[in-house]
Formats: structure tokens, C-alpha cells, sequence
């Protein structure tokens, strides 16, 4: 096989010189190399010289759709390059455009729309929130302007409530207009894809119908993507045939369950919760459910487009599992906390949640003290974050002290006693491994020291938090209850652990909510030497109240189970404070790019 592609290879190797002699895109070669990478392909087992061959294909096909495309399509459909796609995805424009209008109207729409995409985004949040209390401003001006591609996910989103306030009927009005529109939006962006094979040209050259056909397989996960995220919602169209199935059940409309059960079977054939559905359909309506079933006529699917669909939504479910989780992380509270002095003060069921502890004792005043002076020295000499505004709200200010910083600015005498034993990183590592019953190594990923203080005179009326409702390893949606684990999320993080340094402020509470990010489950009052450990995910969201006098303090610190992923490359000096000097810090910087490039050679 290796052969084979090592053939591929020099053919494509003397293709390529050919058209540089004869300045000519496409060649006879590019059939002969496109039938081996094809003929390649069909066989059993690949190799990496045949993914080769086909990424070049592609490349080819990408170069040739941008240059030759320019050519023959519209105006107004010229093809762009994956920045001004980027910008326009992610909805930028509309943050100049609220910058720029002069009605007060228009720019609190921009607003809006460029916040729908961005909802993180502080100071939007903070410039609707003016819009909001200006005169001649209403709700009916906070428009979507870019509803219009994503009027399925307004359905979407107005069917999940009708079924949690359990009003079927409508429920399943809603799902079937969701399930047509999302199919509708398939089919445009396809035609879009299509635009490119108005030339003779594309007839004639394989790498162009490799490309449209790439470009139609991504229909899929476009529309399955809600604006402003990276990854698709996993399995769109059978989900929402779930849903409408469950509501057209409880709506008492039968037959109408049954179509959907059936169009639901087409995806997913041999999933036995359906079959044994069918099954008690069919006992029910006494063996007639062929003839209410023959056409699924509510539901407009053709066979052949379902196949398709069903094709790319369970590969790409596949690599989406394949990425996020290398191997099974599972947590299990309760184990025992194997160091003298620390006691269980909350556990899961106090704390109302899943792998959550609260745990006292883990660091002496004295600890605490030392911490908060180098916090203070760091401070005095200037850190990243020194009286910066909180990057969460303007009534605090921020220090934060990664552990860089703190060698940096420590010197030995605090490298070795400050932090190895003061910080206690590794006892917590320990005790949380222990408790959490780990089944896995933990490493540390990042660790910081953060105070928050209040700013004085401007704490009057606050009802913003200190820190917003957030999980530590996946992107939020309240209204949807979904976790997005993709960037800017660290979504490496396993294990957090936020071990307290004081409590000579007012405010400043942890607690946790579910995932509608309102309803709050367990607060903690942060002390001296008290360690809240919980896992990172999306059992877990959790915020901090304001804190509205004083200065609040925290080190902060997250667990992988991954050793190669870190954010931090300050690890190894946490990990092995004792033998590890500053001079080794240098070297570890030394060393890191030559670490970046084994991992890319094997991967
Ligand atoms: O300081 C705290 O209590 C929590 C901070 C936090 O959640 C975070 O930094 O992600
Ligand atoms: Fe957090």
C-alpha cells in the first residue's frame, strides 16, 4: 500500500513540474492521480500517503474554485477568503456598526446582533445595557438583524419552551415548521455550493466536484451551527424529529408520531428504542400502521437525502466525540482525604450538585498571610493585571499573579518556601485526586493568584456579579442548557480547585447554578485555607457575587488528566518545586519549542 502512495506521490511530483513548464493549471495527470487516490481509497486500509494525496487534491480543488470561480459567478457572489468569511461569521461588522450610527435605534440593533454572536463580549453587554436605559430606545429595537439565515433556530428555541410549559399541540407545530426550515436552509446552502459549476471547465475536472461535494457535505453542520459558535449542534435534524415525535405522541396525534418515528428509523435503523416504538405502535393501532405510514407526507423527506444527511451527521459525530474526549474522565465523590488537619466541610449532597466538596484546614493564617504579601509585592511591582478594571465588572479592580510571576518577582527564597509549600499545589492535587477517587493522573494545567477589590464609592445599587455565571471547560448557553466545549473555553480542564486566602471583605460568595445559569443550587463563603473542588464541566456552572467592600483574594488552579495539555508552561517548576531552580525555568523555555515540534511529528 505504502508503495502504491510513494507511486502517487512522484506522479504528482513530475504533474507538478509539468505545469510549472507549461503554466497550466489542469493536466492529464490530475486524472491519473485522482483515479490512483480514488482506487487508493476503496481499499481496506489507508495510509497516511493516501490522506496526503487527497489533502492535495483538495488543496488543488480550493485554489481552483477561488481562481477559475472568480471568472463565471455573479457579482455579488465572488468568493472570499476565509478571513472576511471569519468576520462576517462572527458578526463584526455590526460592533462598528453600533459605533457608527447616528440613530439611537439602529445601533442598539447592531448591538443586539453582534451580541447574539458574542455573548461573552463585556463591553456590549455593558453598551446594551446603556441603549437599554435611553430615551426613545424599546425592546422592539433590540433586533436580530441576521435572523433571517437563522430563523430555524428561532423555532428551535420557541419549541423547547412550549414543550417545557408541556403544551404539545403547539409543541409539535413548532418542531415540524423547525424540522422544513432546517431542511429548507440545507438545500439553499447547497445551491449556493452549486453557483460554481455554471463553467464547462468543473465537468472536466475532478478536483472541482471533490470540492462542490466538500462544499455540500458542509451544509450540514452550517446550519446545525447556532451563530457565533464553532462546532455544530451533534445530530440536528434526528434530534428535533425526536422531539417532535415525543410531542406529537403527547399531543395524542398518533399517526402523525408514527410518520415521524418512521422518517426518525431512516437515520438511525437499528436504534432499539425506536424499533421497540414501532413495535407498540403497532400493537396499539392492531397491525395498521402501514397504511398510515406509507408516505411520511408531514415530514417532506426524499430517501436519498436522508441517506446523505445520515452520512455526514454520524461522522461528524463521531470526530466531534473522538475530539473532545481522548478517553473516559469519570469522577466519583467520596473518597477518602488523606492529609492531617483537613475535614470535609461540604460534600455533594449538602453542596446540592455532582463532584463538588468543600473542604477546611487546607492551609494555616500564616500560609495564608505569606500568599497575600506576595500578592502584594507582585502587585507593588506591577503585574500583568495591577488595578486593571475586573475584565467582568467596572466596580471592582483585578490582580492576578500567574506563577511565572511569582518566581519572577519572589526570587528563590519565595520560589522554594512561598510556593511549594505555601500555595500547597500539591497537597491539594493530592487531596482532590483522593476525594475525587481520580481514575487517571492529574496535572496542573494553570494556576493563578486573583484579587478582586471593591471600588470604593461605586458600589451603590450593584447587581452585577464579581464573576458571571460561567463552567470552566465549555462555552454556557442558558437558553439552550448546552455547553459548548470549544475555544475560547479551556476545554482541556478537568478538575478546578479554588483554594481561599481570606475573608476580611464583604460579598465575594462562589455558588453554583444549574445550567439555566439562574438557579442556584449551593453557595460557599470563601476562609483562610478553604479548598472548593469540583469538576470542570458542565455539572458545574458557578459565579461569584459582588464583592462590595475589601479585597477578596483566591488561588486558583486547574487539573488536566491530559499531560501534554498545558496553558500554563510554568507546570513542571509547580510539579517539581524542590529541584527545579530558576535557571531550570530558562532551560524549560529552551526546551518547550523542541517539545511543540515532537508533538506535531507524533501526534
Ligand atoms: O474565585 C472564585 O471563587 C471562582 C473563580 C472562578 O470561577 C474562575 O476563575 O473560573
Ligand atoms: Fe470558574
Amino acid at each position: 500500500m505504502c508503495k502504491i502512495g510513494f507511486f502517487v506521490f512522484c506522479c504528482r511530483l513530475l504533474a507538478v513540474l509539468k505545469i510549472k513548464m507549461y503554466k497550466i493549471y489542469a493536466t492529464g495527470w490530475d486524472l491519473i492521480v485522482f483515479s490512483m487516490v480514488c482506487v487508493l481509497l476503496d481499499s481496506e486500509q489507508g495510509t497516511m500517503w493516501d490522506l496526503w494525496a487527497l489533502d492535495w487534491v483538495h488543496q488543488k480543488a480550493e485554489c481552483l474554485r477561488f481562481c477559475i470561480g472568480r471568472s463565471v459567478t455573479h457579482v455579488g457572489q465572488l468568493p472570499v477568503s476565509a478571513d472576511i468569511e471569519y468576520e462576517f461569521g462572527t458578526r463584526n461588522p455590526y460592533n462598528f456598526l453600533q459605533v457608527t450610527y447616528y440613530k439611537l435605534q439602529r445601533a442598539a440593533s447592531a448591538a443586539h446582533t453582534y451580541f447574539v454572536a458574542n455573548p461573552s463580549h463585556l463591553e456590549m453587554r455593558n453598551n446594551i445595557e446603556k441603549y437599554r436605559r435611553m430615551d426613545g430606545v424599546t425592546d422592539e429595537d433590540f433586533q436580530d438583524r441576521e435572523s433571517h439565515n437563522e430563523k430555524h433556530w428561532v423555532l428551535y428555541d420557541a419549541a423547547l419552551q412550549l414543550e417545557a410549559n408541556s403544551e404539545w399541540k403547539q409543541a409539535a407545530e413548532k418542531w415540524k415548521a423547525c424540522v422544513n426550515e432546517t431542511l429548507q436552509q440545507t438545500e439553499e446552502c447547497r445551491v449556493q455550493c452549486e453557483v460554481s459549476q455554471l463553467s464547462p471547465v468543473f465537468v472536466f475536472c475532478p478536483a472541482l466536484s471533490l470540492s462542490l461535494l466538500s462544499c455540500r457535505q458542509s451544509c450540514v453542520t452550517q446550519v446545525a451551527t447556532r451563530p457565533g459558535r464553532i462546532s455544530a449542534q451533534e445530530d440536528f435534524l434526528p434530534t428535533q424529529l425526536e422531539h417532535l415525535h415525543i410531542a406529537q405522541f403527547k399531543a395524542g396525534d398518533i399517526s402523525g408520531a408514527l410518520q415521524t418515528l418512521r422518517s426518525l428509523l431512516l437515520f438511525y435503523p437499528s436504534d432499539k428504542d425506536s424499533l421497540d416504538n414501532l413495535q407498540l405502535y403497532h400493537e396499539t393501532l392492531g397491525g395498521d400502521t402501514e397504511s398510515q405510514s406509507a408516505q411520511p407526507a408531514q415530514v417532506p423527506f426524499k430517501p436519498l437525502k436522508v441517506h446523505y444527511i445520515k452520512i455526514t451527521t454520524v461522522v461528524s459525530k463521531q470526530v466531534t466525540h473522538l475530539l473532545s474526549y481522548p478517553f473516559l474522565f469519570v469522577l466519583s465523590a467520596g473518597g477518602p482525604v488523606p492529609q492531617v488537619g483537613v475535614t470535609i466541610t461540604m460534600d455533594d449532597e449538602m453542596l446540592n450538585g455532582t463532584n463538588r466538596v468543600v473542604l477546611d484546614g487546607v492551609m494555616t493564617e500564616k500560609e495564608c498571610d505569606r500568599i497575600l504579601q506576595l500578592a502584594s509585592v507582585a502587585g507593588s511591582l506591577g503585574d500583568g493585571y495591577r488595578g486593571r478594571r475586573s475584565p467582568h465588572t467596572p466596580h471592582e479592580t483585578f490582580e492576578g499573579l500567574t506563577v511565572l510571576r511569582a518566581v519572577k518577582v519572589g526570587g528563590n527564597d519565595i520560589t522554594e518556601a512561598g510556593l511549594r509549600d505555601a500555595l500547597s499545589s500539591i497537597s491539594v492535587r493530592t487531596v482532590l485526586h483522593s476525594y475525587f477517587r481520580s481514575p487517571s493522573g492529574l496535572f496542573i494545567t494553570f494556576t493563578h493568584l486573583v484579587c478582586r477589590t471593591a471600588v470604593t464609592d461605586d458600589q451603590k445599587g450593584r447587581l452585577d456579579l464579581s464573576h458571571p455565571v460561567h463552567v470552566d471547560n465549555c462555552l454556557l448557553e442558558p437558553e439552550t442548557k448546552q455547553c459548548w466545549k470549544e475555544p475560547p473555553a479551556f476545554t482541556h480542564r478537568d478538575l478546578s480547585a479554588i483554594l481561599y486566602l481570606n475573608d476580611d471583605f464583604d460579598g465575594g460568595e462562589l455558588f453554583f447554578t444549574n445550567r439555566d445559569a439562574k438557579t442556584v443550587t449551593a453557595r460557599v463563603k470563601p476562609s483562610c485555607g478553604r479548598l472548593v473542588g469540583f469538576s470542570s464541566g458542565p455539572v458545574n456552572p458557578h459565579g461569584v457575587t459582588a464583592v462590595t467592600r475589601g479585597r477578596r483574594c483566591a488561588l486558583a488552579l486547574w487539573f488536566t488528566k491530559e499531560k501534554r495539555v498545558v496553558d500554563d508552561v510554568m507546570i513542571p517548576v509547580l510539579d517539581n518545586m524542590s529541584s527545579w531552580g530558576t535557571m531550570q525555568i530558562w532551560w524549560l523555555f529552551a526546551c518547550f519549542p523542541i517539545y511543540c515540534a515532537w508533538s506535531v511529528v507524533m501526534p
